[in-house]
């Protein structure tokens, strides 16, 4: 059974004042109560005693003694009890003293409220109803089915999901009026009433007569979306308390009105905890009245008290203590919902739903949510390092290019040194500028580098045809390593004061510009500044997408995936910065420039890189 979260709402209090009886009148009672407008009952002695107890009562509705049990159940119970047909489980009660008039109020509201739901039936034939009845009496503490002839108790368990449930409770589906009522006479006659000094026909029980409501709508009768709503309304008259004293009981009436007072002592005890909020423990398990109207008292039931008063003088304090419990009931709230039963179908149906998505969950093992997490983490960060080492690449790209060109400007200040005023060219090849950039003009001519360390025979005339190998460039390849990072803060060409480019020599570094260089003209120095700039920039650039990719991985979570870490720890390690002098510039053949005399760390080789 599901139920849909209600709102809480106080239990319903209502005040009914019955009149003056014949034994009253006839010793000469006078009224001491009064209900002065339809919501207050005020002490009409107060002054005189000097009592100090309050004079006036409040309520949500008090009824006078000439009010008919109709009237109090149109203006008072109607509400409540009638929330049966709807799904929300309620209760009507009747509590005061013996005699007060409980069974003559209970009698009349279970009466009309089932001529109500009989009417509630009857207009609403798109739904199907079935209307069951059961009663029972908790007498001396032990609880009788009513419906059964046989004197067994009945066993009282509690569901979790039900709450307190009757074992072997007789359970009549009723057919019609005339069933219900032939039914109500049938508990009337088993019920255990006694004649005491106060009533005739004193209650010796507490009785609950449950009416329990079941409706679908019929045009999804039999099919897997059809859901039932069912609840239960509740009928309890209890027994009345009584002083000894006054009823005179003696033997077996004295042993009923001990049960009765302290079952009534319980649920005055029960109402007013939950008056003050339900923290702490509630004593319903102290009787079976309290534990059986567990529900109705502090739980999803929608709830209406009764409290029947007798207005005579002589019973002023049994009337204040039950005035004192109304308070008390008062201020206990409840919180109704409907309750929804699924069909048979529409179950089985939800549970195959339910089972496939297990096999789904099993089949396919997802990672726990932070696993899911990282995973998805580890993604996103290997698609950056990939991202950066494509930059590295491209990087590394532009600033060997950058490289060559300052090597090809340093060569053509070398052959401008030593071709001096002939200016004469020892070579030329335009094909050098096919990979220039646009730097370099079309008619600026490449020149033979003057480096003694490559050149020591002073052959300037040897063309690069001539000697392949010796004008390739064996560069320092440079891979990315952490350890040798310094290695990237080598020396580099750099324009001096007075026009010249200052190129430091390895084995020479003393060497000033003077000495190597003699000045060259100032396109020369804008392209060897523009060389060296662009140089300098894709250095930094290069060491910042490092930087970036070393913090990348340093982010990692110490509880990623083995894999995943050893995956992106391998990309990284292929960019770690290693010395070789193996690799030959990649241009070597097509960019015919004769070797440099100098190592250029920065220099990378462009296949493992
Ligand atoms: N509002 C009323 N108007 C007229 N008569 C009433 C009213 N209430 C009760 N009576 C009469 O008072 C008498 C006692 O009523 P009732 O048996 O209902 O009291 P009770 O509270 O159930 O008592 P107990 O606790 O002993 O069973 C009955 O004869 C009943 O007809």
């Amino acid at each position: 059974m599901q139920g849909m979260s209600g709102r809480e709402e106080n239990i319903l209090v209502l005040l009914r004042l019955r009149p003056l009886n014949e034994k009253e009148i006839t010793v000469n009672e006078v009224p001491a109560w009064e209900c002065i407008n339809e919501t207050t009952i005020f002490y009409r002695n107060t002054l005189r005693e000097g009592s100090t107890f309050p004079s006036a009562y409040t309520f949500d509705r008090v009824f006078r003694g000439d009010c008919c049990t109709k009237q109090v159940y149109d203006e008072g119970a109607k509400e409540i009890a009638l929330s049966v047909v709807g799904g929300i489980n309620s209760s009507i009660f009747a509590y005061g003293q013996t005699s007060s008039g409980k069974t003559y109020t209970m009698n009349g509201i279970t009466e009309y409220a089932a001529a109500d739901i009989f009417d509630y039936i009857n207009r609403h034939e798109e739904r199907a109803f079935v209307l069951k009845f059961s009663a029972i009496e908790i007498y001396n503490e032990i609880i009788r089915d009513l419906l059964s002839s046989e004197n067994t108790p009945l066993r009282l368990r509690d569901d979790p999901e039900r709450g307190p449930i009757l074992e072997k409770l007789t359970e009549e589906t009723l057919r019609d009026w005339e069933h219900l009522k032939e039914l109500i006479s049938f508990c009337e006659a088993q019920r255990q009433v006694g004649e005491t000094y106060l009533n005739d026909r004193s209650s010796r029980s507490h009785q609950i007569i449950r009416l329990t409501i079941e409706s679908s709508a019929r045009e999804f009768l039999g099919k897997s979306n059809s859901t039932t709503l069912a609840a239960s309304v509740n009928f309890v008259d209890l027994a009345g308390s009584e002083r000894a004293s006054q009823a005179l009981s003696a033997g077996s009436r004295l042993k009923e009105g001990c049960h009765i007072n302290r079952s009534l002592l319980t649920l005055s005890t029960v109402i007013r905890k939950l008056s003050k909020g339900r923290q702490g423990h509630i004593n319903y398990r102290d009787s079976k009245l309290t534990r059986i109207l567990q529900p109705s008292l502090g739980g999803n039931a929608r709830t209406a008290i009764i409290c029947t008063l007798s207005p005579a003088q002589t019973h002023v304090e049994q009337t204040r203590n039950t005035l004192l419990f109304a308070c008390c009931a008062k201020e206990v709230t409840t919180k109704a919902q409907v309750n929804v039963v699924m069909s048979d179908k529409a179950l089985v149906n939800k549970l195959q739903k339910e089972v496939e998505r297990l096999e789904s969950e099993l089949r396919t093992p997802g990672p726990p949510s932070n696993n899911c997490d990282y995973a998805s983490m580890l993604r996103k960060k290997d698609l950056q390092i990939e991202k950066m080492e494509k930059e590295i690449r491209e990087l590394i790209k532009e600033r060997d290019l950058a490289q060559s060109r300052v090597e090809d400007l340093l060569l053509m200040v070398g052959n401008y040194q030593k071709s001096g005023k002939e200016k004469e060219d020892t070579w030329e090849d335009d094909n050098s500028l096919s990979e220039s950039s646009s730097i370099y003009h079309s008619d600026v001519r490449i020149r033979q580098f003057n480096n003694p360390q490559y050149n020591e025979d002073g052959d300037s005339g040897s063309t690069p045809e001539e000697y392949p190998e010796e004008y390739c460039k064996e560069v320092q390849c440079v891979e990315l390593e952490e350890s040798s990072r310094d290695d990237l803060e080598y020396p580099v060409p750099s324009t001096s004061d007075n026009g010249v480019l200052v190129l430091p020599l390895p084995g020479d570094e003393n060497v000033t510009s003077q000495e190597m260089l003699t000045p060259v003209n100032e396109e020369m120095e804008d392209r060897q500044f523009q060389a060296n700039s662009t140089y300098s920039v894709l250095e930094q650039r290069l060491n910042d997408v490092q930087l970036s990719i070393d913090s990348s991985v340093g982010s990692y979570p110490d509880e990623q995936s083995p894999q995943a870490i050893s995956a992106t720890m391998s990309n990284f390690r292929n960019l770690t910065l290693t010395r070789s002098w193996s690799c030959r510039e990649h241009y070597m053949t097509g960019f015919r420039t004769p070797p440099n005399g100098f190592r250029t760390p920065s220099t990378r080789c462009g296949r493992c890189c």
